[in-house]
């Protein structure tokens, strides 16, 4: 059997990929920490501050980082779910199956909670958009998210592998319909079923 396909940019060693995984390292480090330590906050705000500044002056135009961003076709670098180039995003790393569907694991930490130890409900929603839009590419077809329907089973928990799968379901003239899950433990927790139009923003340039 064929081994899965890597939908996602592979992190690189150097460069910002490094500088990305470090600054995500710092949003946790910061909530780990939180008001009631002998951390120097100020001294720690003023060498974020000195960091932010050097990369500001050193960065092109946003116009141009745009273009650059949307060269090439397929996997993006910076999107906020699997980007290496986006300290937002967790990162989630999804493959892509002979069968069609598209799946990755992840494990959230306290960036990413809503109620007491768990997921934030707002946090799956994105994971499962992001996961059906890969879907639909992987099955060949993608578009714009125009509806997402969301259930939340049962409350996903930080600090557990959590799986997150997507399958495109059908094609009806621009209408795409994919579903996905995501799940611990080997049940699902949120399931959600998304109508796409086939349509694309223009690219920059
Ligand atoms: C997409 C990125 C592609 C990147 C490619 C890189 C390679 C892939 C690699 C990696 C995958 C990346 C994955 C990313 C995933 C992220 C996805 C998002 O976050 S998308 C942002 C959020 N969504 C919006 O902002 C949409 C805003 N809405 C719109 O732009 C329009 O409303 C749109 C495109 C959805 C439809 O507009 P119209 O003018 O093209 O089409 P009309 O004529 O209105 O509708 C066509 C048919 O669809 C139905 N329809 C439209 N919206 C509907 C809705 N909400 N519910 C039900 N039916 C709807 C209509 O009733 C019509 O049906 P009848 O042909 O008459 O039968």
């Amino acid at each position: 059997m064929a081994r899965p396909a890597q939908l996602v940019s592979e992190p690189r060693d150097g460069g910002v990929d490094a500088a990305v995984a470090a600054a995500r390292r710092i949003v946790d480090a910061l909530l780990q920490a939180g008001e009631g330590t002998d951390a120097d906050m100020t001294g720690v705000a003023k060498q974020l501050h000195a960091v932010a500044d050097s990369l500001e002056d050193q960065a092109p135009a946003r116009e141009e980082r745009l273009v650059e961003m949307w060269r090439g076709d397929g996997i993006t670098r910076h999107d906020p779910v699997t980007g290496p180039e986006n300290a937002l995003a967790p990162p989630l790393r999804l493959t892509g199956d002979e069968d069609g569907s598209v799946a990755g694991t992840l494990t959230l930490g306290l960036p990413y909670q809503g109620p007491p130890g768990c997921v934030h409900g707002g946090v799956s929603a994105l994971l499962l958009d992001h996961t059906l839009g890969v879907a639909n590419h992987w099955a060949g077809l993608v578009g714009m998210t125009a509806e997402l329907t969301v259930r939340y089973h049962r409350p996903a928990p930080l600090f557990e592998p959590l799986t997150v799968s997507g399958r495109q379901v059908s094609v009806d003239g621009r209408k795409i319909r994919t579903i996905g899950a995501l799940s611990a433990g080997g049940r699902d927790c949120v399931t959600t079923e998304g109508l796409f139009i086939a349509k694309q923003v223009p690219r920059p340039r």
